[in-house]
């Protein structure tokens, strides 16, 4: 086939939070048949990858060429406005599909915050409306900010209790996603004792176990260190669903994300992929600051 295929196979597998032989065992086939698709070495007949994409909940050409040809929409902002003492967003549109990956950039009091609080009903538009196609209760998360964590329990207690509230609750799948988050060392550690940037990832995890259509997060990583900006965006191969968020890490953008908002003006001023900026040459930073001269 191709070997996008194999790398969206590994992908899809951990984000389901599957070892090869529990995905084996769905479909009823060998462990050693998983590891040979996943290296490319023998391909899976039709049934199986229609079996494969209804597991994944994934349309058949994302699994097999890595991009999805009918995308589903399941946010749509139209003409949404707010003003305070100003007019800060005036007449914002855009629609966010399954499995994107979107960096919402623009200056400091640009309206990003603003807008992220519309879209979660936190504040109320002056005109417009949000649709969420997706239920907000099962399909939405938001990254919770530090004080959300219980600062008296142990790492894996925290864990535990998220996970059980979810009824998501299994040893194994907590051991795995600590070593995903690289927060197996801190296992017994207490929350209050985290650094800041282990406390995010923590939060990040949180999120995460409970699978959600679309994800929503406002600068997770202000205050991180290189190192651990770099590992809390690493961590977002392990998420299934779309991404929103807020952030200046233009580093990160370029390796971790599909598509980019600008805000400016109070105006959705671009709008682009990823790819298309690199097929200019441009690295987001370079793309970002071109634009954002601009009158
Ligand atoms: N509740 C409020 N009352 C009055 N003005 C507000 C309120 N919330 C935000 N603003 C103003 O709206 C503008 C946009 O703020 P917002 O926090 O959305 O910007 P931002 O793009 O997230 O900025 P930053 O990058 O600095 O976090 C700012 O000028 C801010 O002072």
């Amino acid at each position: 086939m191709n070997n996008v295929f194999s790398q969206q196979l590994v992908n899809l597998r951990r984000q389901n939070n599957w070892s090869q032989s529990e995905l084996a065992e769905k479909l009823f086939v060998s462990r050693q048949a998983i590891s040979k698709w996943e290296m490319g070495t023998s391909e899976p007949d039709i049934d199986k990858l229609i079996q494969l994409s209804q597991l994944f909940n994934s349309d058949l050409d994302f699994l097999i060429v890595g991009k999805s040809i009918h995308k589903n929409q399941i946010l749509s902002v139209n003409n949404l406005s707010k003003a305070y003492e100003y007019p800060v967003l005036k007449k914002i549109n855009f629609t966010v599909h399954s499995r994107e990956r979107i960096a919402l950039l623009g200056s400091n009091g640009a309206g990003k915050s603003t807008l992220i609080n519309l879209i979660l009903s936190q504040q109320q538009p002056d005109t417009g409306d949000i649709e969420l196609k997706l239920n907000p209760k099962e399909d939405l998360n938001v990254m919770k900010q530090e004080d959300n964590l219980l600062l008296a329990c142990t790492v894996w207690e925290q864990i535990a209790l998220v996970s059980n509230m979810m009824n998501n609750y299994s040893q194994e799948k907590i051991t795995q996603w600590l070593k995903q988050f690289n927060l197996e060392k801190q296992m017994k550690t207490k929350v209050n004792n985290l650094s800041g940037g282990q406390k995010r990832r923590l939060s990040l995890l949180l999120s995460l176990i409970r699978p959600s259509k679309l994800l929503i997060l406002d600068e997770p990583t202000a205050g991180m260190d290189l190192e651990s900006i770099d590992m809390f965006w690493q961590s977002l191969d392990y998420v299934s669903g779309s991404v929103l968020t807020v952030t200046h890490d233009f580093n990160q953008i370029d390796k971790y994300f599909s598509r980019v908002l600008l805000l400016k003006n109070g105006e959705i001023y671009a709008d682009s992929s990823v790819d298309k900026i690199h097929s200019h040459n441009q690295t987001i930073e370079q793309w970002y600051r071109q634009l954002n001269k601009e009158n």
